[in-house]
């Protein structure tokens, strides 16, 4: 079996790809999550995604197979990424109350020089929320590491009230795609 290799510091990430019951190890590359003025949500997620894997593989080396993701939450055009402090959370929790936004994951796998990208999607509504609701939540440290500044995996779940698509391209590692991805690489590698 070809050497897995998890490009992501991301605890969710890690847990999720567990699941796959297929041994992994795990390198941290450092990408840059600066989107270009021309640049659509989808194109800027598949980029990073894509840069992620790309740069784990330069740390793995060159006979692995190196899975990168990433996840962002799109509201009104907007791009919504890890909050860079309190205020920036409440300006996105006022964003997202009261109605839907899309989650999307990208996820790249790296292997034999070539880069194979694909994404899932998730329509996520939240409830009104109220400013007490955003305050606590702050508080509780959940939303600092999680893009949009929600884990629906966790205390966000209560704000909840609808998700239409893939949960785990919300959680961040959308994991029927991942096998898919994993699968076609092994698959063309074994026709050549
Ligand atoms: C919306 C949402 C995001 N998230 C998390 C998943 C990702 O870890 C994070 C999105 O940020 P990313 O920049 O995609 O990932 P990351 O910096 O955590 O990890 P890495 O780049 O090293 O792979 O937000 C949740 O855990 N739950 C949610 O409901």
């Amino acid at each position: 079996m070809t050497a897995l290799v998890l490009a992501s510091g991301s605890p969710r990430r890690y847990e999720l790809l567990q699941l796959l019951d297929r041994p992994f190890t795990v390198v941290r590359p450092n990408i840059p999550e600066q989107r270009s003025a021309r640049e659509t949500p989808m194109g800027y997620v598949q980029r990073l995604a894509a840069q992620k894997a790309e740069a784990g593989a330069r740390l793995a080396g060159d006979d692995a197979m190196v899975l990168g993701a990433d996840t962002i939450v799109v509201c009104d055009h907007q791009v919504l990424e890890k909050p860079a402090d309190e205020n920036h959370f409440v300006t996105m929790m006022e964003l997202l109350s009261g109605r839907s936004h899309q989650a999307i994951t990208a996820i790249a796998l790296h292997y034999q020089q070539r880069t194979r990208v694909t994404t899932a999607l998730a329509t996520v509504t939240f409830k009104s929320l109220t400013a007490e609701e955003i305050r606590a939540y702050w508080a509780s440290g959940e939303p600092a590491d999680k893009a949009g500044g929600y884990g629906i995996q966790g205390r966000a779940a209560k704000f909840v009230t609808k998700v239409e698509g893939s949960y785990l391209a919300v959680v961040g590692l959308p994991l029927y795609e991942t096998e898919q991805l994993i699968r076609q690489a092994e698959g063309d590698a074994n026709e050549r």
